[in-house]
């Protein structure tokens, strides 16, 4: 059975930064270190060779090969132990090339290459366990966690909904006991009221809201007609689109439609066109056809969801928020409201003051049997910042110095999935580059094929796949927004939020499902389990060595010396030090192979950087880019060394790089200052934008300076 591990950036998103030259003279220190290290690597990637003894290995290999050549593709276990006479011979050859009187300057000879049991080139990689800073105790603080119960013995029969809608439920959807959160909702929402719905995350909030929604249109007299929207939705667009697909399957004259990130603009003016009546959109792309579209019109609209308010709120959307909310005031409608989210939050609040009538609040605490209906207090402030996590989710968290991270990561993702069975992990990394960057090389250097000769390993393939805003949206809806059957949810970046954090880990343990969460902390991070405490969240302690020890049952990463389980825990300790070394010296050996994957591991690293440096002021305390050993984090993406001059290694452009006059003149000029709005522009590329690239600068000044005036004429309204 495959395994499946999922690399994703959804939550904090793609950040695309102007390219800032972060440069720091260097120390003459560094300067020594830094030539060192270049003179280290031409050695050993760019060793000169006389022409005689390139004739000599022509001669006895009979074909022409370099010793990049041999580095190139990570090998399997077999394959490289068949190698290993290869590998020697051709050491005796570089060894022997050396010797040779060559015009080519010499480099000094390279250190010698040690070969661990698994033939593969040993070359030493600066000590993974020594100097790393002190690892705290993770004190998690006893919370007393807020449970909900999922599920409920009340039927959607007892709802008195229309028969076709009830057998849609049953056949279609294959539900038929309502969850909590559906019976406190549904009929709150079926008698008019508006409603601020906090439940956790797989609780069933999308039919809470889709029935009663569905209910009403088909009831309506005359029959609503294929022409403006009567219902719309923001946020997690496919996976709601694809529901009310579903549910109005037996009603055809209602029409969903959806609007979001990827598709081209003329295709949804056409569908708008031609009608909707369920439009299902991303705030970005709503603004953006409220600002172009003229087809688009809401003076029928009797009904506004917002789904996962509160994350529209965070990444910053009050703006599209705003311009939605006037353009729906200014038909002067009644219209029901309703906002939904796992975490309700202050700023929730403020949005429900401004957008809704009396509100009811709805939230499912633990005795949700006991309470016949949903408690309509006074306002949804009432409702605390205690957030709440599916009922059988399993919280762990890490400490993991950085140089540690990834032989950490690729240990877990070994022992979930290629030493259990049917698990499905996703893993959140905080940008695009290094979803990218860490598919390649799990996939490169953890999905080699069992050597034969082991015994110990099991037949189980890993597949990787990667899910991130920078992708097109065909590829992201494909793999679905509602995930079924995911085991773990790993943080291998830490979340900006505690709301984000609570969103994620609810990617697994869903509609009553069991599921485990892991999240990866470095030893100067732990105080953001406080602020998880804050808001009732606890989290058991994993320990790291456990999490390495799972390379004792992978042979592939043996280390040097003979081990036999009998010997005692300190050569225990020791032998899986050295496996986790042979892991990091694979991944740093496929790093390094060419300059290729260096760029990429480079640039994954900037990235990584700059997306460290957009946690919120009310995590900077514990995020702050100045506790990152530059060092150990380029260890964590297979770099021997950290880059010199990073801000530079991001230019692909030629014409952007130092040598060329424009790079010398813009190496000159002080890095340009972002404005607010550049640089909170840059950091919300995400699923919410309309996704609209390409226009020119002076049509989107144009079409802002419209918008404003819009705004105005509509705010006044
Ligand atoms: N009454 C029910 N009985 C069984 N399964 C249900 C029921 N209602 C919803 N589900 C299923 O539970 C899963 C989660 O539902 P949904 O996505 O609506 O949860 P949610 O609360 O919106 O989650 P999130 O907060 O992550 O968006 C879906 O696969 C859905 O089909």
């Amino acid at each position: 059975m495959a395994e499946e591990v999922l690399m994703l950036n959804i939550s904090s998103a793609p950040v695309k930064f102007h390219k800032k030259t972060n440069r720091r003279p260097l120390s003459s220190a560094e300067k020594w270190a830094q030539k060192k290290w270049e003179s280290k690597r031409k050695a050993v990637f760019e060793p000169q060779e006389s022409s005689a003894s390139k004739q000599r290995k022509i001669n006895q290999t009979g074909q022409q090969h370099t010793h990049k050549q041999k580095l190139q593709t990570p090998r399997s276990p077999s394959q490289r132990s068949n190698n290993r006479d290869t590998e020697e011979n051709g050491d005796r050859r570089e060894k022997s090339a050396a010797k040779s009187p060559s015009k080519v300057k010499t480099y000094p000879k390279k250190a010698p290459e040690e070969h661990g049991d698994h033939g593969r080139p040993f070359i030493k990689t600066s000590s993974l366990f020594r100097n790393n800073p002190e690892i705290p105790d993770v004190l998690s603080p006893t919370v007393n966690q807020v449970k909900e119960k999922v599920f409920t013995s009340n039927t959607f029969e007892e709802l008195n909904l229309h028969p076709h809608l009830v057998a849609t439920l049953h056949k279609v959807l294959n539900v038929t006991s309502m969850t909590s959160v559906q019976k406190k909702t549904i009929p709150v929402l079926m008698s008019g009221k508006d409603a601020v719905v906090r439940s956790q995350t797989g609780s069933g909030k999308t039919l809470a809201y889709g029935i009663p929604v569905v209910q009403f249109l088909q009831a309506m007299q005359p029959k609503v007609k294929v022409s403006q929207p009567e219902c719309l939705k923001q946020h997690l667009a496919l996976q709601s689109f694809q529901m009310f697909q579903k549910l109005l399957k037996p009603f055809t004259w209602i029409v969903p439609g959806v609007l979001m990130g990827g598709e081209k603009r003329k295709a949804e003016k056409a569908r708008l066109r031609k009608g909707i009546n369920v439009l299902i959109s991303t705030p970005g792309r709503l603004v953006d056809h409220i600002k172009n579209t003229l087809s688009i019109a809401f003076s029928a609209v009797r009904w506004l969801i917002l789904d996962e308010a509160d994350r529209t709120l965070d990444l910053g959307f009050e703006k599209d928020l705003t311009v939605i909310l006037n353009a729906l005031n200014a038909t002067g409608l009644a219209r029901q409201n309703v906002l939904l989210s796992a975490t309700l939050t202050e700023g929730l609040s403020r949005l429900a003051s401004i957008s809704m009538k009396e509100p009811v609040s709805i939230h499912v605490s633990e005795d949700s049997e006991d309470t016949d209906e949903a408690c309509p207090q006074a306002a949804p402030q009432a409702l605390s910042d205690s957030y709440v996590v599916p009922e059988r989710l399993q919280q762990h968290v890490v400490v993991v110095p950085s140089k540690l991270h990834l032989v950490c990561l690729a240990a877990f993702i070994l022992d979930k999935c290629k030493f259990e069975q049917r698990q499905k992990l996703i893993v959140f990394i905080s940008s695009c580059e290094a979803v990218e960057f860490l598919l390649t090389l799990f996939t490169a250097v953890l999905c080699v094929k069992p050597s034969t000769t082991s015994t110990k390993q099991t037949s189980t393939s890993l597949n990787f796949y990667r899910l991130h805003g920078n992708m097109r949206q065909e590829d992201v809806a494909a793999r679905g927004l509602d995930l079924p059957q995911v085991t773990w949810i790993v943080q291998y970046n830490p979340s900006v939020s505690a709301a984000e954090y609570v969103h994620r880990v609810g990617r697994t343990a869903r509609i009553g499902a069991q599921g485990s969460s892991l999240l990866f902390l470095a030893p100067s991070e732990t105080a953001f389990v406080d602020v998880l405490a804050n808001h009732n969240i606890s989290l058991s302690e994993m320990k790291m060595e456990d999490i390495l020890a799972t390379l004792m049952k992978d042979e592939c990463f043996k280390g040097r010396g003979k081990w036999d389980c009998k010997r005692s825990a300190a050569a225990f300790e020791q032998e899986v030090r050295d496996r986790a070394t042979v892991l990091q010296t694979d991944f740093e050996n496929y790093v390094h192979a060419n300059n290729k994957s260096l760029q990429t591991a480079k640039s994954a690293l900037q990235s990584f950087l700059r997306a460290y440096t957009t946690y919120p002021s009310s995590l900077k305390h514990i995020f702050h880019i100045r506790s990152l050993h530059l060092g150990h984090a380029a260890k964590s993406f297979g770099l021997r060394d950290a880059p010199q001059g990073l801000g530079s290694s991001i230019t692909t452009n030629p014409a952007n790089s130092k040598d060329s006059k424009k790079g010398k003149d813009k190496a000159k000029r002080p890095p340009k200052k972002l404005t607010a709005k550049e640089r909170v522009s840059n950091l919300m590329r995400s699923e919410y934008l309309s996704g609209i690239d390409g226009e020119s600068k002076s049509k989107k000044k144009r079409k802002k300076k419209k918008g404003q005036a819009e705004e105005e004429q509509s705010t006044a309204a």
